[in-house]
Parts: structure tokens; C-alpha cells; sequence
């Protein structure tokens, strides 16, 4: 097991060529927020456009839609009922994040289906939270792209079928293999599983027990995906970064708010672009 480093953050996140557009630092859309869990969307839609995302699109519910352009401008928003609207925009994306606060409904199961059924090679795909729980009933296999999913230790008892108790790094690895897709699992200390590696995230902390945190982090990694070439890379710097912010703020702090790390991402990010 290799531990996350700053260095590997440093490595990772670069400083902005003057010749540069938003284009060139990615289109993410994220799907979810139900009209249960808009806040989900709205978090991840809030940590990928702090993370840098060049253009965002928000599918959601449209109950959603004041709330989070009250909070977030900067975000475009799209209906995720409306198939056709949703199918064009789909083709545009370099990263899809799906899942925060999607609910689990029948239509949350086929809005599922069909984006996975419309992804690209080239595309990054970002699975969390409500999709995660959705493809633990699933047979399909994952579309041929750059995938990771993000559970949380019960999302992944779901996914692997392994027990909490029994999600050592060895299980967790051989369960990531059968995936075939990058696996983050989500605890005190995170742990990311990739083809060749296991990876700890030395950061973290018990003030981060929070509802959003997890929804905060898919949204960066939406972010750093659309950005930095290399896949893994920028989810294992997402990965730190969020904890990185989140143990200082604890500080002097007994609960760290999700969109108080989000606040924090630029001037981090700013820092560690640095020489
Ligand atoms: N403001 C909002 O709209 C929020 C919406 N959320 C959304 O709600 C949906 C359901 O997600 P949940 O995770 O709440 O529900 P889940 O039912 O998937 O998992 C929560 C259960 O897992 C248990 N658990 C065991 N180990 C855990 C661990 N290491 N970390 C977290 N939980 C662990 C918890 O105690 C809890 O009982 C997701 O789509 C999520 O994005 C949540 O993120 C909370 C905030
Ligand atoms: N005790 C803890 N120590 C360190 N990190 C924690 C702790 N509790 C939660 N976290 C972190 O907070 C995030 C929670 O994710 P998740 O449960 O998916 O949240 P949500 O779905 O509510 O947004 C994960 O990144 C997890 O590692
Ligand atoms: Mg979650």
C-alpha cells in the first residue's frame, strides 16, 4: 500500500497556461438531486466548479433550479427528464459524475441505464452515492471508459458484496479487479484501488462525518478529472486535497461543512500550482 503524497498533489495540479480557455479545462455534467436531495447536486455542482471545471452543467430535477442558482451562477442547468435535451448535451461532456442525491427510484434506475448506454470511450465517468447503490442490483456490465466509483463503506458492502468488517485492502483489491474500474473506498482513512495499485490517503477526520461530505468530494474529482490528463493522478489529488482541507479547517473546528471545503479548494489548488 502506498500512501497519497503532497508531492504527488504538487506533481499533479500545475499552473494555468496564459493561453488558455474554459475549454480547456473541461465540460463535467452531474446528474442527480432528486426532489429529496437537491442539496447532493448542488454540493458536487459547487466543489467541481471551485475545482476549476471550465463549463458545468447541472442535470437535476427543476425543483432544484432556484436553489442552485441562488448558490451557483456559474452553473448551467439542464431537466433530467427531458431524454433528447440530455442525450445531446451528454456527447459534449469530457466527465459525467452521477449519482449524489439521485434517489433510487425507477426512474433514478433508468436515467442510470441510459447515460451509461450513451458514454463515450474518451469520456471520464465519476459514479457516486444513490448510482452506486443502483449498480449493486445491476447485471450490465460498465461502459468501456475511464470509470470510478466512490462508495462510502456500506455503498461498498453493496458493490463487492463484501461485509465492512471484511473490507481489508487485499478483499477491497481483489473486489476493484472483478469491477475493472478505479474503486475509492470511503472511510476514516480512504483507500483507492487501480489496476496495479492500492493507495492510502494519509488525511482525514471524524469533524468531516457530515451529510455532503462525499457529495463534495465526487464533484472535485469531477473537477480535477476534467482537467488533468492523467486519471488517476487527479482522483488521488482530489482525494487528498479534500481531506488536506478538511483536517486544517478541523483545527478549530468541531464539524467541517462541505461547502466550507469547497471555499478553501482555489486557494489550495493556487498554492500547490506553485514551483
Ligand atoms: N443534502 C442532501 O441532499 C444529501 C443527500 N445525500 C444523498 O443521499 C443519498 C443516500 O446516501 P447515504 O449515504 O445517506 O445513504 P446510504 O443508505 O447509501 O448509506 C448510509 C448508511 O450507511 C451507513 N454507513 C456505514 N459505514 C459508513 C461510512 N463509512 N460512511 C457513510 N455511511 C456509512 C450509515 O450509517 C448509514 O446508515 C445519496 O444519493 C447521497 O448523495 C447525502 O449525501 C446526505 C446529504
Ligand atoms: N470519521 C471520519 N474520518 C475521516 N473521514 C471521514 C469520516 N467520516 C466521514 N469521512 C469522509 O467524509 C466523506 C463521506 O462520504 P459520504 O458518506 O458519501 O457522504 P455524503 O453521501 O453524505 O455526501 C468521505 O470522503 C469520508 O472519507
Ligand atoms: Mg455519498
Amino acid at each position: 500500500m502506498q500512501s497519497i503524497t503532497s508531492e504527488l498533489v504538487h506533481q499533479t495540479i500545475r499552473r494555468r497556461p496564459a493561453e488558455s480557455h474554459k475549454g480547456t479545462y473541461g465540460r463535467v455534467m452531474l446528474i442527480g438531486g432528486n426532489q429529496n436531495f437537491g442539496g447532493a447536486i448542488i454540493m458536487a455542482a459547487t466543489a467541481a466548479i471551485y475545482s476549476g471545471a471550465g463549463l458545468v452543467t447541472v442535470a437535476t430535477d427543476l425543483v432544484n433550479l432556484t436553489s442552485l442558482h441562488a448558490q451557483l451562477p456559474e452553473a448551467m442547468v439542464v431537466d433530467y427528464h427531458q431524454t433528447a435535451m440530455m442525450t445531446q448535451l451528454l456527447k459534449t461532456m469530457d466527465v459525467i459524475v452521477i449519482g449524489p442525491g439521485l434517489g433510487t427510484d425507477q426512474f433514478a434506475a433508468r436515467l442510470l441505464t441510459t447515460v451509461l448506454a450513451q458514454v463515450q470511450p474518451q469520456q471520464r465517468v465519476v459514479i457516486d452515492g444513490s448510482a452506486l447503490t443502483l449498480l449493486a442490483t445491476r447485471t450490465q456490465p460498465l461502459p468501456a471508459a475511464q470509470i470510478v466509483v466512490t462508495p462510502h463503506q456500506m455503498e461498498w458492502q453493496r458493490l463487492s458484496g463484501l461485509k465492512i468488517a471484511d473490507q481489508t485492502p487485499t478483499a477491497n483489491h481483489l473486489a476493484q479487479q472483478r469491477l475493472g474500474v478505479t474503486a475509492i473506498v470511503k472511510a476514516h482513512h480512504t483507500t483507492v484501488y487501480t489496476t496495479d495499485r492500492v493507495w492510502f490517503n494519509p488525511g482525514g477526520t471524524p469533524a468531516m462525518a457530515t451529510g455532503g461530505m462525499g457529495d463534495t468530494l465526487a464533484g472535485m474529482i469531477g473537477g480535477f478529472t476534467a482537467q488533468f490528463k492523467d486519471f488517476t493522478n487527479a482522483i488521488l489529488s482530489a482525494v487528498y486535497l479534500h481531506s488536506e482541507i478538511a483536517d486544517d479547517l478541523a483545527q478549530a473546528r468541531y464539524v467541517v461543512l462541505p461547502h466550507q471545503i469547497s471555499a478553501e479548494i482555489p486557494k489550495y489548488m493556487h498554492r500547490y500550482s506553485l514551483n
